[in-house]
């Protein structure tokens, strides 16, 4: 890897039983880049972003985060090593407030102790309304403040997708790993969530590695793109480079040129 990647894929395979989802992996991931990984589906694309969140062990090879490698990354540590995701499936709390969703993104940072917090000392309420105030920041950035007390269960899909998105955002996570954000969003909720992602990226200098499969998002938001293809990369460069690519082409249309 290069002395400068926030985040290093180095010869990542990921195996379930026989299958190999993903094969020989490497790619960078520089401060401050948005970098897409597209692919047909079963490409291996949600698996790799399990291997850099600690959901999957890889078979072989190795995550390098700020330097350091992990050969597999600690699921429960991943928040403290400035990492957050969404998920393909909403992992919402219907049940719950939008605000209190949100809020136990904002738990993930917590100082103080759990027995801190349950004997609700004062540095743990101070800590309480700083992760409020925090929390509430999150959901004006994303415009969500009138649905602030809503049941996150009453709300559209693309909203919240947008919930998820606070919730990530509000540990403000150097690395954000986003898979598929905007599936089954409308045209328009695509736009605004694409905006948003931009905007987190200038905003905060959030690091975003994107998993989507609108084209014309892909090409719009990132600075760079891998592609996969039967669990391997097979190109990875500028949008305009890949989108031009044969082997791009062929994966997509399957068909030879
Ligand atoms: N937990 C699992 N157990 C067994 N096989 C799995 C598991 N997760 C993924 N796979 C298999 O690994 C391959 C890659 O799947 P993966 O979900 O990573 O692809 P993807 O590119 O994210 O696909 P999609 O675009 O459809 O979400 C597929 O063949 C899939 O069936």
């Amino acid at each position: 890897m290069t002395a400068a990647a926030l985040l290093a894929v180095e010869n990542v395979s990921v195996a379930f039983g026989g299958v190999k989802a993903v094969t020989d992996i490497s790619f960078d991931v520089k401060p401050g880049e948005v970098l897409s990984i597209i692919g047909p589906n079963g490409a291996g694309k949600s698996s790799l972003l399990n291997v850099v969140s600690g959901i999957y062990r890889p078979s072989a090879g190795r995550i390098v985060i700020d330097g350091v490698a992990h050969r597999r990354v600690d699921p429960g540590r991943v928040a403290r090593l400035g990492i957050a995701r969404t998920f393909q499936n909403l992992a919402l709390f219907d049940r719950m407030s939008v605000l209190d969703n949100v809020l136990t993104g904002a738990a993930l940072r917590l100082r103080s102790s759990f027995v801190a917090h349950a004997l609700r000392l004062p540095g743990a309420r101070r800590e309480e309304a700083r992760e409020r105030e925090e929390a509430a920041r999150a959901l004006a950035f994303l415009g969500l403040e009138r649905w602030a007390d809503a049941p996150a269960g009453e709300l559209s899909y693309g909203l919240r997708k947008r919930v998820e998105f606070a919730r990530a955002l509000v540990t403000r996570p150097r690395l954000l790993l986003l898979d598929e954000p905007m599936a089954g969003m409308t045209a328009d909720e695509k736009r605004d969530m694409a905006i948003h992602i931009v905007e987190a990226n200038r905003e905060f200098g959030t690091t975003v590695v994107l998993i989507e499969h609108d084209m014309g998002v892909v090409m719009e938001v990132s600075d760079r793109v891998v592609v996969l293809d039967y669990g391997r990369k097979i190109a990875d460069g500028a949008p305009a480079s890949v989108s031009h690519d044969p082997a791009v082409i062929d994966a997509y249309l399957g068909v030879a040129h």
